[in-house]
């Protein structure tokens, strides 16, 4: 049987997957790192820690699975989206990644706006600037580090920086490149009237592939490193978003993934480049060249919850904290969190937003605050549901994925706020299945992605169905929850 790696670089860890061509996962590691943040507002990876972290866990699969490993014909991505990083003309990194979870940004972003002008800008982008977007970061280093933008060669986004170091040729594809925002999203292109009114060299972009599309062969040096046969045919990959669309088979309009990893966002595939006029989701390529995805991102999903457990509660285990959690009545008794920990993307783009515990007293403890917490990453995503709807989108399931989809509280609390059935997949790593599902078609195992994803894709049995008792009390705190920012705006910015 063949066999397909899916390398899913993530923004806590990177986690590589070998598939088999039946779909399961015979096997899988991971490697976690974290984020550097040297000032409060600053979010920045360094990539030689990220690729050492990849080489290892491929090299781990190849290891622990020799004869497997041997017949695999196809490698793909999928990349925690949106970061800048930059090599020199020698293919060195200049500086740490400024990847999309940073703030740093504002300024610039006013300044593009002054430039190409904010509705000439949305027209093609179809999205609002947000911080930690490519573009945004690379006008910051322009102004703030001059001696590193001179050397500026290649702009691209973290997982095509380990593409780069697997198989030598620079590129990125079109998800990621229209996460950057400096693209024109309805024609796949760069957005080279606007990249050339900045006053940026053309040259630094690379080329944009669909994901699909083979784009080199594991060299002999990387074979060396991760014990990869030399000459494997390596996929372009794509966002982790879409990459963990293609992991739950939504490559098309009528069901919507909601995944809580570093992040969280709510997300759908469209035949049509769909956007909200009011630019509070972003609308971005999809993995193939008829395909746009929409999505509501929230910028502290499950980093919340690790937050709390690492910096607030001395905890161990999420395990232990949803079993706490659960001790806690739906609702938490009042207890209502704002989760923007890092600014807000969907619905206010407000980088300077900051998180709230709303209604704190006596007889709150941890159990609450574990609770409350998780409701208000759920929140948000209902946010984005509701922004969905008006848009009159139609959807009969949401698919749950990533870290958030490994406890039952998280999906239970989904189905309740949502008022929709929850499904999960068999195994939990849609994102990195997603990428194997792309090596796959890639190499010519499927057809195309409609033929990998019916033949691939598996739903667990069981479906997560809503508690009309619990919804009563959330939709009470989901009434706090929208109403907190408003009050706030001001004062988060004083
Ligand atoms: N057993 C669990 N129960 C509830 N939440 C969990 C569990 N395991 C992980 N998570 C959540 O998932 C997050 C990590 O998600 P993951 O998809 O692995 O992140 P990323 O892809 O951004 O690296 C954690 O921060 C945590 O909030
Ligand atoms: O920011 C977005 C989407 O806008 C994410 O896609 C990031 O790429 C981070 O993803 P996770 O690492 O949190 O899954």
């Amino acid at each position: 049987m063949n066999y397909f790696l899916g390398v899913d670089i993530g923004t806590s860890s990177v986690k590589s997957l070998l598939m088999d061509a039946k779909g399961h996962v015979v096997g899988s590691a991971q490697v976690g790192y974290d984020i550097i943040k040297s000032r409060p507002e600053y979010a920045e990876q360094d990539m030689e820690i990220l690729w050492e972290a990849s080489r290892q866990t491929i090299a781990d699969v190849v290891k622990k699975y020799p004869q497997e490993a041997a017949r695999i014909q196809g490698i793909s991505y999928s990349g925690q989206m949106h970061g800048l990083v930059m090599t020199d003309a020698q293919g060195r990194l200049i500086r740490n990644a400024i990847i999309w979870a940073d703030q740093r940004s504002e300024d610039e972003i006013h300044r593009i706006y002054d430039v190409v002008g904010e509705d000439s800008y949305r027209s093609v982008a179809l999205n609002s600037l947000s911080t930690g977007f490519l573009i945004s970061s690379l006008m910051w280093v322009k102004e703030h580090e001059p001696d590193n933008y001179e050397k500026i060669r290649h702009v691209m986004f973290p997982k095509d920086y380990i593409r780069f170091r697997m198989c030598g040729e620079y590129g990125t594809d079109m998800t990621d490149a229209s996460s950057g925002a400096i693209f024109d999203t309805k024609r796949r292109r760069w957005a080279w009237e606007l990249i050339d009114r900045l006053g940026i060299d053309r040259d630094i972009f690379p080329e944009c592939h669909e994901s699909c599309d083979v784009v080199g062969t594991v060299t002999k040096e990387c074979a060396e490193m991760t014990g990869l046969k030399p000459g494997i045919k390596i996929a372009c990959g794509g966002g982790d978003t879409l990459m963990q669309g293609v992991g739950n088979g939504i490559i098309g309009p009528g069901t919507l993934a909601a995944n809580i990893g570093t992040a969280c966002q709510i997300s759908g595939g469209f035949n049509e480049p769909l956007y909200d006029e009011k630019y509070r989701t972003n609308t971005f390529c999809h993995v193939k060249e008829d395909l746009w995805m929409l999505m509501g991102a929230h910028l502290s999903g499950g980093v919340a919850l690790k937050w709390l457990m690492n910096e607030i509660l001395y905890m161990d285990t999420f395990d232990e904290m949803t079993a706490m959690a659960a001790e806690a009545p739906a609702g938490s008794e009042g207890l209502v969190f704002l989760p923007y920990l890092s600014g807000e993307r969907t619905p206010y783009n407000d980088p300077g937003a900051k998180g709230i515990y709303f209604g704190m007293t006596l007889r709150h403890g941890r159990e609450h605050m574990i609770r409350s917490t998780m409701e208000g990453i759920v929140f948000g995503l209902r946010t984005s549901i509701e922004i969905f709807k008006g848009l009159g989108i139609e959807y009969s399931k949401i698919i749950a994925s990533g870290g958030g989809a490994r406890g039952r509280l998280f999906l239970e609390m989904q189905a309740d706020i949502f008022d929709c059935d929850i499904y999960t997949n068999v195994g939990n790593e849609q994102a990195g299945i997603g990428a194997a599902i792309t090596a796959a078609v890639a190499s010519g195992e499927y057809a195309d992605y409609e033929e990998a994803c019916a033949r691939l894709v598996h739903m667990k049995d069981t479906v997560v169905t809503p508690n009309r008792e619990n919804q009563k009390y959330y939709e009470e705190q989901f009434a706090v929850y929208r109403e907190l920012y408003g009050h706030n705006k001001d004062l988060f910015h004083m």
